[in-house]
């Protein structure tokens, strides 16, 4: 993963994907119902607790087709930026959105997490989701630094990380088929700690099968 030709090597992996729900979740479309339903229960408890308290903007960062956005982030904010570096899932997004929530996307962004600076004081959310192991940590830790400073005060927002974990006595796990890592919990708390973002709640996802990854939701400020 330090070697830089991994970021080539994973957009070649997307490339070959195909743009459905399944291609999302390496096979896995079963789990997405459980996944969008607790990330929206986890969600709605933040709000009642006074966070995200505007609904203008949530940006979507690693979107695929847009599987969150349709079935939660375009229920909960009036407009959807969907940032995507593969450009083959943002060319079949529409499709797979549909009329009604293609009118909430407010623009598409093609690039990769790591080259995105997005301006301040922009986003009342952002959602990050199954897309962080497929960057390095120093450029987790940039862009992470950035997507902070994208929040809008206001709003008191807050960014999500949702991702599958190694448990600490595996350490992190690097996969040369699509050249991504699955950090342990401890790893991802220091490069939150190092983006100087406070962890303002973190969740187990529950009702996934048991052989899978454990998957947790950071919610971060
Ligand atoms: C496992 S899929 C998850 C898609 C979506 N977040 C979801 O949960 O349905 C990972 C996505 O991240 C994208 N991706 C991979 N590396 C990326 C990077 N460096 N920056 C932005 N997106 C990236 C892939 O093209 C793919 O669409």
């Amino acid at each position: 993963m330090d070697d830089p030709e991994c970021y080539d090597k994973a957009s070649k992996y997307w490339a070959e994907i195909p743009a459905t729900v399944d291609g999302m979740l390496g096979g896995l479309s079963k789990v997405s119902t459980s996944d969008i339903n607790f990330s929206s229960r986890c969600f709605e408890q933040l709000r009642s607790k006074g966070f995200i308290t505007q609904s203008q903007l949530v940006v979507d960062v690693g979107a695929g087709i847009g599987r969150i956005s349709k079935h939660f982030l375009s229920k909960h904010f009036d407009q959807v930026d969907l940032l995507e570096a593969d450009e083959h899932f943002l060319a079949a997004a529409p499709n797979y959105l549909g009329p009604t929530v293609l009118k909430q996307i407010r623009k598409t962004i093609p690039l990769r997490l790591q080259d995105f600076h997005p301006e301040p004081e922009t986003y009342d959310c952002v959602w990050i989701q199954w897309v962080s192991s497929h960057l390095r940590d120093e450029d987790f830790v940039e862009a992470l630094r950035r997507l902070k400073a994208s929040l809008r005060a206001a709003s008191n927002g807050l960014i999500f990380v949702k991702e599958n974990l190694t448990q600490p006595h595996q350490g992190d796990e690097f996969d040369s088929l699509d050249a991504s890592v699955t950090r342990t919990r401890e790893r991802f708390l220091e490069l939150f700690e190092q983006a100087e973002l406070t962890l303002i709640r973190e969740s187990k996802q529950d009702r996934f099968p048991t052989e899978l990854y454990e998957v947790r939701l950071f919610a971060l400020q």
